[in-house]
């Protein structure tokens, strides 16, 4: 197993003007789409982390070539609606949910079968969520209770429904939408709260007919996909590391530039501002169809606040690092409706209330949230339980606490992130090995 020990130290101030890599979702759903369609796509930003890696090798071995002669860059010559190849294996998506929910979804219509499989983390994931609305589709999986492997059973016909999502989650709409391509009708999809619309998106730019506002998307099957270019933004979740370290890091200031900004991502930059972070947008635009700019972000004195649970949705990764900020901020932050935590790559308010009482703070957890008492983080071990997430939130806390915080098991930081702790060092983090 890849384990990988940090331990990062007060330090700072941070200064600089850093660029993360690509966003993570974008990616996922570039390499799909792209594979799908008549012609080749050039996806400029794509994302180098282990996550989107998976789903270009899923594609590749599906049958779908594809030069990767610079790094971001990717020619992708795409096969057409129905020219993917079943393989005997099985096919990894490593460690990325994204990744097998949507797959299953564009799985699901093939004429041949697929397993999907995916690391200790994602095999402990519920699959059901997608599985269970697929195959009122028509669609038929064997599952182990539920989780994966996920086996699709192909040559199924498929018909369009209409699904009332139970949890606001991009993945299911996306799986869905991704059956809905090789369904006979419309498969329309219904969701408690708006999540992130790339999936919807994307497809119109490769030309699929779709009609979609802010918690609902319809589409029919029987069109094609034709090859387009995409530019990925900067993803914003991992943006979302820095905009936290600057706020909490007397004297720091930050510009995070060409930040991907879509609206169903950008809840923690609410949410920080909420507590009196001092967050400036500065040179909006658009590129490849979502709005950019660039994010400067200055040291400034947090307050904790209740968070609107409305929020959630929209910074549904962005909770470990917002837990750092309620560690640091004055009086106290309450977090309510967000059981969906409980699900990612680790259960992450239980990481987080576990790693930062190690720590020394106050953190009441609760079924769908936390009350964190700001006030010190103390130095110590802490483990990211494999969590990316929980990873970078914890070096970021290292940066203010009262000693070096050493944080176990960080090798999943590649997954969505490779490059952080030179980025981080660069602007005046203090990460360092701790093997
Ligand atoms: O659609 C996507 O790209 C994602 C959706 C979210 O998951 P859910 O759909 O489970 O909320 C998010 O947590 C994940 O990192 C990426
Ligand atoms: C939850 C995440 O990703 P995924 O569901 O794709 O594993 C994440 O990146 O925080």
């Amino acid at each position: 197993m890849n384990v990988l020990n940090w331990k990062s130290s007060p330090n700072g101030p941070l200064r600089g003007t850093l660029r993360v890599p690509g966003d993570k979702s974008v990616s996922h759903r570039a390499m799909m789409l792209a594979g799908l369609a008549d012609g080749s796509s050039r996806i400029e930003g794509f994302l180098e982390g282990e996550d989107t890696l998976s789903t270009a090798a899923v594609m590749q071995a599906l049958g779908v070539r594809i030069e990767a002669d610079q790094p971001g860059v990717r020619i992708v010559h795409g096969v057409g609606l129905h020219g993917l190849k079943g393989v005997g294996q099985p096919l990894d998506c490593g460690n990325a949910g994204t990744g097998m929910r949507l797959l299953t979804g564009l799985l699901a219509g093939q004429a041949f079968d697929s397993t999907l499989v995916g690391d200790e983390s994602l095999s402990r994931r519920p699959m059901g969520r997608v599985t269970e609305p697929l195959s009122a589709m028509g669609a038929s999986f064997s599952t182990e209770d539920g989780r994966p492997p996920v086996r699709i059973h192909g040559g199924k016909a498929l018909h369009g429904i209409s699904y009332t999502l139970p949890v606001a989650s991009a993945q299911v709409k996306s799986a869905l939408l991704l059956a809905g391509l090789y369904a006979e009708g419309e498969t329309e999809v219904i969701e408690p709260h708006p999540t992130r619309d790339y999936t919807e998106r994307m497809l119109a730019a490769f030309g699929w007919p779709i009609r979609f506002e802010p918690g609902r998307a319809r589409l029919s099957g029987g069109h094609r996909l034709q090859a387009t270019d995409v530019v990925v933004p900067a993803d914003f979740s991992s943006a979302a590391f820095f905009l936290v370290a600057a706020s909490i890091v007397p004297g720091s200031e930050l510009v995070l530039a060409r930040v991907g900004l879509n609206p169903r991502r950008t809840g923690l930059l609410q949410a920080l501002r909420l507590m009196g972070a001092d967050i400036r947008v500065e040179n909006e635009g658009v590129s490849g169809g979502e709005a950019i700019a660039d994010l400067r972000v200055r040291h400034a004195r947090l307050k904790g606040v209740e968070l609107p649970p409305s929020l959630v949705p929209d910074m549904i990764d962005e909770f470990p690092a917002l837990f750092v900020a309620a560690a640091v901020a004055e009086g106290r932050t309450v977090v309510t409706g967000a059981a969906e935590l409980r699900v990612k790559e680790s259960d992450r308010l239980a990481a987080m209330a576990r790693g930062l009482q190690g720590l020394g703070v106050v953190v009441e957890e609760s079924p769908d949230g936390a009350v964190i008492h700001g006030g010190r983080i103390g130095g110590g071990q802490v483990e990211s339980l494999g969590d990316h997430r929980i990873a970078m939130s914890f070096a970021v806390a290292g940066l203010v606490a009262e000693g070096p915080i050493r944080i176990g098991d960080c090798a999943n930081v590649a997954t969505s992130f490779p490059g952080f702790v030179e980025l981080a060092n660069d602007c005046g983090f203090s990460v360092a090995d701790a093997d």
